[in-house]
């Protein structure tokens, strides 16, 4: 048995955090990693998919190159180059990763860990083996996986996940995508780009359901328009056929035949053979770790978190429960309640969003302010051609600060931290409104959004 200081039990990006700079600061720590160096962001999710976002943008400038005076003969995805650039990012980062957890000082052990008893893992080691660690502090960090639903035939006509459609040797001639959310539309636009058919099935009302109904729509119409087809509302009955000819049979009696479908219902968490009873870590009905708002799970000394610990499913969370967990292992007392969470949906153009939406505020009762801005009106937006999109804010009608935004538009995940950052700094929206931003910027628009109100 070895005993250390810390033991980070997953490798995702708050837990490899906290163990380097544990180790710098050094402590004894051992980080046991199962097979991604680097975890589930770099390896097969965020890096990967926002690589080939790229790709796909660029596909689509070209394709319109003609208006902006540029004539290319014929631009076209070739897929072992795709796979070659997104295998090329990502492994750099992972090889940068694997460095840095080496410099570090770190016991870094690639191998499968499982509880044994409290603070304690026995480790299946990739090469062969066996190591059981203890640790002084233990830190669950063992993310999500794709979750397939139960639904008739599914399994055997051999989805593909989040993972798996990195990995294809083909562009599908039609994807079908069960799930209209984050993973589903990133894909679901870049394969059309990619030229593919490709079909969305959501059973929720509306896409992004958790946005204002003007902006889901606004994105869908954009979505439609680079030829997804969109179905919302709808229940999957059955699966039949095989790769190459698949028939997705729907509860209301239509059939939608596809070569290829992509599973994109959401994550489920990576906690069933952790040996978790066996440490004293209770989990919740769907599997995630149950934590408190420190990120202390039911064991002591006992840590989750990141996508495990069931926060919200972003990278830039699982840093900021690093930021906590380093707090409260220092003997402070940070809490992850009332923070600012921003992200961004990387279609083209993208959604970027912090904070309150207008169907929420005015649910809470808050006397809210709307404004609106087409992209159409901000000069840097024409200058690139690129016009599609509404930026959205919400403000508090008396103190006038801002309660979120909405930015649907080219570039706005840039532009949305201008707008995260004067709401951490509890700004009102007028210095938004008022501040000499350089001309000609997406930035810019902010001077008019905040002074274009709809009532
Ligand atoms: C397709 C896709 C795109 C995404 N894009 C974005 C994006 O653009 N921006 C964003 O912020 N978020 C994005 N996300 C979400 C983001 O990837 C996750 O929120 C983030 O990776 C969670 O990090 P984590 O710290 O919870 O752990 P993970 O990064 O999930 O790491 C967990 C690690 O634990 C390891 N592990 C599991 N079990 C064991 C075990 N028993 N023993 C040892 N090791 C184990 C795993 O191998 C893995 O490396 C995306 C997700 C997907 C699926
Ligand atoms: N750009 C980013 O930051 C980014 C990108 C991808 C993923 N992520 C993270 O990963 C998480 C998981 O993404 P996701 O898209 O898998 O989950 P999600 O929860 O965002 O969306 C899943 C969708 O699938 C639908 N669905 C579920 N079961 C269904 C069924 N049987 N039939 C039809 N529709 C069904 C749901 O209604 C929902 O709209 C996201 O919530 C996000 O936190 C982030």
């Amino acid at each position: 048995m070895d005993d250390v200081d810390l033991l980070v039990v997953g490798g995702g990006k708050g837990g490899k955090t906290l163990a380097m700079d544990a180790a710098r600061g050094g402590r004894r720590v051992a980080m046991v990693e199962r097979g991604m160096i680097g975890g589930t962001c770099i390896n097969v999710a965020c890096i990967p998919t926002k690589s080939l976002v790229t790709s796909a943008r660029l596909l689509q400038r070209i394709r319109r190159a003609d208006e902006v005076g540029v004539r290319v003969d014929k631009a076209q995805a070739d897929l072992p180059l795709l796979r070659a650039h997104k295998e090329g990012v990502v492994g750099g980062m992972v090889d940068l990763n694997h460095r840095q957890f080496i410099d570090s000082g770190m016991d870094f052990i690639l191998g499968t860990a499982r509880f044994t008893a409290e603070r304690t893992v026995e480790v299946n080691l990739a090469d062969g083996g066996r190591r059981v660690l203890r640790g002084a502090d233990v830190v669950i960090d063992t993310g999500t996986v794709p979750r397939v639903p139960v639904v008739p035939g599914l399994a055997e006509v051999s989805p593909l996940t989040s993972e798996t459609i990195m990995e294809l040797a083909r562009i599908p001639d039609h994807l079908v995508v069960i799930g209209g959310g984050y993973v589903g539309l990133e894909f679901a636009q870049m394969f059309a780009s990619f030229g593919s058919d490709v079909t969305v099935l959501d059973q929720n009302a509306r896409l992004l359901p958790g946005e204002d109904p003007d902006v889901s729509e606004v994105l869908t119409g954009f979505l439609r328009e680079d030829g997804v087809v969109i179905h919302t509302g709808v229940q999957v009955e059955r699966f039949s056929g095989g790769p190459g000819a698949v028939t997705v049979r729907l509860a209301d009696g239509r059939e939608i035949v596809g070569s290829d479908v992509l599973v994109a219902a959401g994550r489920e968490p990576v906690t069933r053979d952790l040996g978790l009873a066996a440490a004293g870590v209770e989990v919740d009905d769907l599997g995630f770790v149950k934590v408190d708002d420190r990120l202390a799970t039911s064991a002591p000394h006992t840590w989750a978190v990141g996508d495990v610990a069931g926060s919200p499913q972003f990278t830039h969370v699982s840093l900021d429960d690093y930021r906590i967990l380093k707090a409260n292992l220092a003997g402070g007392d940070r809490r992850t309640t009332g923070r600012l969470v921003p992200w961004n949906l990387f279609t083209d153009p993208e959604l970027a969003r912090v904070g309150l939406t207008e169907t929420r505020a005015r649910a809470a009762g808050m006397d809210v302010r709307v404004a609106k801005l087409p992209v159409a009106a901000i000069p840097r937006a024409r200058t690139m051609r690129d016009t599609r999109g509404l930026w959205k804010a919400i403000v508090d009608r008396r103190s006038e600060r801002i309660l979120g935004v909405a930015l649907l538009g080219p570039e706005s995940s840039e532009v949305l931290t201008v707008v995260q950052t004067a709401m951490l700094a509890g700004l009102p929206y007028t210095a938004l409104r008022d501040a000499i931003i350089a001309h000609p910027t997406m930035a810019e628009g902010l001077n008019a959004l905040f002074a274009s109100w709809t009532d």
